[in-house]
This record gives C-alpha cells, structure tokens and sequence, in this order.
C-alpha cells in the first residue's frame, strides 16, 4: 500500500478578503501561518516522514509547504514547484469580492463558476494586466499554456501530466511524497483519484492548512482518505468555504 499527502495552503489574504484568486500571487495570513505549522505538527505527531514534496509555483501553497517542513524538522526535503498544481485560474473574477459578485450574478451563477467542472468563469483579455505573460515564474511556458480563465477541467487537464509523468512515478519508486496545493488545483486530482463525477464535485470543497491522507493500492488506485485533525472544526471550515461564494 502506498501513502501521499496532500495539503491545501493556509488562509491567504485574498481568502480573508473573501476575493477570488486563482493564479494572484498573495501570501497568507497570520492565521495561515498558524494553520500551516498546525499541519506540521499533526504530520509529526502522526508519525509521517517524506522523502520528496511538490507544490505549485504561488507564494502560499510554497510558504504553508516551509512552515509545516519546519515544524517536522524536515526543512532539508526537496522540493518540486510545478506550474500544473497552480490554482485553478480565476479569469475576470480574479480580485473581485466572492460575496458582491453573488449578489450581482446570483447564488447560483457563482457556484457554477466556482465549482462546476466545465463552465470556466469569464475570461481575462489578453491585455488585461491581471495576465501571468509576463510573470517571470512562466518564462519557460509557451503563450497558448499561460490560461486567461480556467473551469475545473481545463485544470484537471494540466494537473493530470503533472500526476502521471511525475508524482505517479515517485509514488511506484517508494518515495513518501506530500503536496501542498491549492483548493482546485486539489478538486481536480482527487476529481481523478476517486472517480468522482461531473455533478458531484460541485459539492467537494477543501479546508485550509490540512493534511488529507490517502491511501492508495499497488494500482494507485484509493483505499481510503482521511484528514487529520478534530473532524467537527474540519467538517466546520469545509462548510466556510462551500458558503464563500454567497450573497450576504
Ligand atoms: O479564489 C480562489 O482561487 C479559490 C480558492 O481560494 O476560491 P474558491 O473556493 O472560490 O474556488
């Protein structure tokens, strides 16, 4: 039987703010900071050791990854930063208030932006200066791969590759892997793992800063999955998010 762990980022600013995000580069909380060292440190606590860690190229998914390396006293693990395990970008919403924007589009339209798995939300234009082209993370990337807007599939089409060419393998060679991530970028790849279908991964949210155990058979196909912490504050922050994107 193998193991990963995967990790959504702490609370970021843009979080608190209740703002959407996508590939906006903000750092986290001091609220996020405590979430990732609390994921550390129950990491610790549950006897889990790694021999490799990936994460996306943002600010928060690589700073929750430092701080909860810290606490395990794991600060020497390499690390992958992969572009694919982005959040899944946000198009035109990006930097917009989650609650306004239900106000102004419905409920309804929200939640199909936010977690419908082929509506993308609107898009950036190519001009707009909220675009990544010029971000040197991306230099290496041709223009067509850099999204102006992303649904779920579009992000699971890039998150897959990242899965089957690199983690997949490090997975069957032994290595004890953990991830830090982000919200979609995580729907998409557990969407995958588990099989789970178009209509119900509207209902799948992640909570910030907790470590999400999988246990995967010689296929890496799921056994099961748990999160590590008390079950009730966790069922509590999955709800918060589900109710983010909601008029007041
Ligand atoms: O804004 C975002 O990029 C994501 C994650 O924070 O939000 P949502 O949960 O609304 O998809």
């Amino acid at each position: 039987m193998y193991k990963i762990v995967f990790m959504r980022h702490g609370e970021s600013t843009w979080n608190l703010e209740n703002r959407f995000t996508g590939w906006t580069d903000v750092d986290l909380t001091e609220k996020g900071i405590g979430e990732a060292k609390t994921a550390g440190r129950q990491l610790r606590e549950a006897g889990f050791a790694f021999d490799l860690a990936y994460t996306s190229v943002l600010t928060r998914a690589i700073r929750t990854l430092w701080l909860a390396m810290d606490e395990m006293d794991m600060m020497w693990l390499p690390i992958k930063n992969d572009w694919r395990l982005n959040e899944r970008h946000y198009g035109a919403l990006q930097g917009l208030d989650k609650g306004e924007t239900a106000a102004k589009f419905g409920d309804e339209q929200v939640l199909v932006w936010r977690r419908s798995y082929d509506t993308p939300p609107p898009s950036l234009e190519a001009d707009d200066p909220r675009t990544s082209f010029a971000d040197p993370r991306y230099a290496g990337l041709d223009q067509g791969s850099i999204p102006l807007t992303e649904c779920l599939k579009d992000t699971v089409a890039r998150v897959m590759p990242c899965w089957d060419e690199e983690i997949a393998p490090a997975i069957r060679a032994g290595k004890q892997i953990l991830i830090s991530a982000h919200g979609n970028s995580l729907r998409a790849l557990i969407k995958m793992l588990d099989n789970i279908s178009d209509d119900d991964i509207v209902s799948l949210n992640i909570p910030n800063g907790t470590p999400l155990v999988y246990e995967l058979d010689a296929d890496l196909k799921p056994i099961r999955h748990y999160y590590l912490g008390d079950q009730e504050a966790i069922a509590a922050k999955m709800a918060a998010v589900a109710n983010q994107g909601k008029a007041k």
